[in-house]
């Protein structure tokens, strides 16, 4: 069975040639036999597809090896052309009973612009991401064809758990629009609609579960168009079991009850549908009520970065910033797994010993979230750098400084 490499093409909105020509033509341009897994192309020796392309972007699968390397003559393509939506969040609000208006959920239609490069943004030890996409590419395999439930079952409901800021939130979103990319075979486009379980639970809607019934009547709108993929993201899943808890402890009155009830039902009969998928993310795994867990096919713990992990979104940062013109350098943080190699010990590049640095400060950056190290080089920035341009050599300091700060400020607030 040959490797699958999927060929991500971003058609230019003005563009009207339609999928199967720009294909047809796509297929008679040659491309460099060898091609790294994860390179983007934006532009083409070709000026048909200079016109009609934006980029294209090559990735394979279950490829955790940066930097390989790829003959496109052994695998199996998949092309997915897509464009992507520039209308960004739109906020969905229900009428409560007193004619307040409460925003209820936020809606995307996807492959959406805010969520483009999300996915290759986060960064895990593990095969987290490619597990997910497989799982999900399998539920919606069964569903189109058709499998007997009754006799193979599964839900379409996700689970990530783990501490804040591990990008939970945002490998659902990241995980719903690689889905409408890949499966824009099946489904023209997605819709993404994340429920604000804050709002949810608030005074006002939990006064009554019709608001509840009303958003999902809402969601069935979008279920109804076979079209349509449609995500649910529910976030912190824990406030439904909160709300439970208390209803059931007299604390809170007993309508949120109603309210959770009515949510777990409505999430029972839209996960029948072939075009849905329910993602939900929790920070207190101990705390997600046990009627949550149960209907979950995946519960995925996402835990905090490794120093491998940590060293990678460094070295995304940096890259960042240089090709932004803010680090002006004429070396390249070295990748991480060409730092393990014993010749690497013998090569005393400006890059490799700068890499080497990097990664020392990886490694007195171990316990903070994604989250926090993204803000570094930005905090880096500010207190010890304050001019526009500076030297990668310079950045390095101010973010090793940074860290040090991030480190002594965390210990003012112990966790318990
Ligand atoms: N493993 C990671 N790789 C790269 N970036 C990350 C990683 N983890 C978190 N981030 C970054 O941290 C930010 C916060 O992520 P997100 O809100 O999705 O986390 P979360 O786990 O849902 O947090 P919370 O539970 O507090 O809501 C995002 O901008 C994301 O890019």
């Amino acid at each position: 069975m040959s490797d699958i490499l999927h060929v991500e093409i971003i058609q230019r909105r003005h563009s009207c040639l339609d999928r199967s020509e720009l294909l047809r033509h796509l297929r008679k341009v040659a491309f460099d036999a060898l091609i790294t897994s994860g390179t983007t192309v934006k532009s083409f020796s070709d000026s048909v597809l200079n016109e009609h392309i934006e980029s294209i972007t090559f990735s394979e699968l279950n490829n955790e090896d940066e930097e390989k390397v790829i003959d496109l003559k052994t695998v199996d393509m998949q092309y997915h052309v897509y464009r992507l939506d520039l209308e960004g969040q739109q906020t969905e609000v229900m009428e409560g009973d007193g004619e307040e208006e409460l925003p209820a959920a936020s809606h995307w239609i996807l492959p959406s612009a805010e969520f483009h490069g999300l996915w290759e943004n986060l960064i895990y030890d593990s095969t987290i991401k490619e597990n997910l996409l497989s799982f999900m590419e399998t539920t919606m395999l069964f569903s189109d064809c058709k499998v007997n439930t009754n006799i193979i079952s599964w839900n379409r409901v996700v689970l990530l758990h783990g501490p804040p800021g591990t990008g939970k939130t945002s490998l659902c979103k990241a995980l719903a629009q690689k889905l409408a990319i890949r499966l824009n075979h099946c489904y023209t486009h997605g819709q993404l609609i994340e429920i604000n379980s804050h709002s949810l639970f608030s005074k006002w809607f939990s006064e009554s579960g019709k608001l509840v019934l009303k958003m999902f009547t809402k969601i069935q709108e979008y279920i109804e168009d076979p079209q349509a993929l449609v995500c649910v993201l529910i976030d912190e899943v824990e406030s439904l079991t909160h709300a439970r808890q208390s209803a059931l402890a007299g604390t809170e009155p007993s309508d949120s009850l109603r309210v959770v009830n009515a949510l777990l039902t409505q999430i029972d009969q839209i996960r029948r549908y072939p075009n849905v998928i329910i993602l939900t993310t929790s920070n207190i795994t101990a705390a997600i009520d046990l009627a949550f867990v149960d209907r979950a096919d995946i519960k995925q713990y996402v835990g905090l970065p490794s120093v491998q992990a940590i060293y990678k979104i460094y070295q995304s940062c940096i890259l960042e910033l240089k090709r932004t013109g803010i680090v002006t350098s004429i070396d390249n943080i070295v990748p991480f797994k060409f730092l393990q190699l014993p010749q690497m010990e013998q090569d005393n590049t400006t890059a490799l010993r700068l890499s080497m640095e990097l990664f020392e400060i990886a490694r007195q950056s171990e316990g903070l979230s994604g989250r926090t190290l993204r803000k570094i080089p930005f905090l880096a920035h500010a207190y010890y750098v304050q001019v526009p341009q500076v030297s990668l050599e310079d950045f390095i300091k101010a973010m090793h400084k940074a860290v040090i700060k991030q480190m002594a400020e965390r210990k003012d607030f112990p966790q318990p």
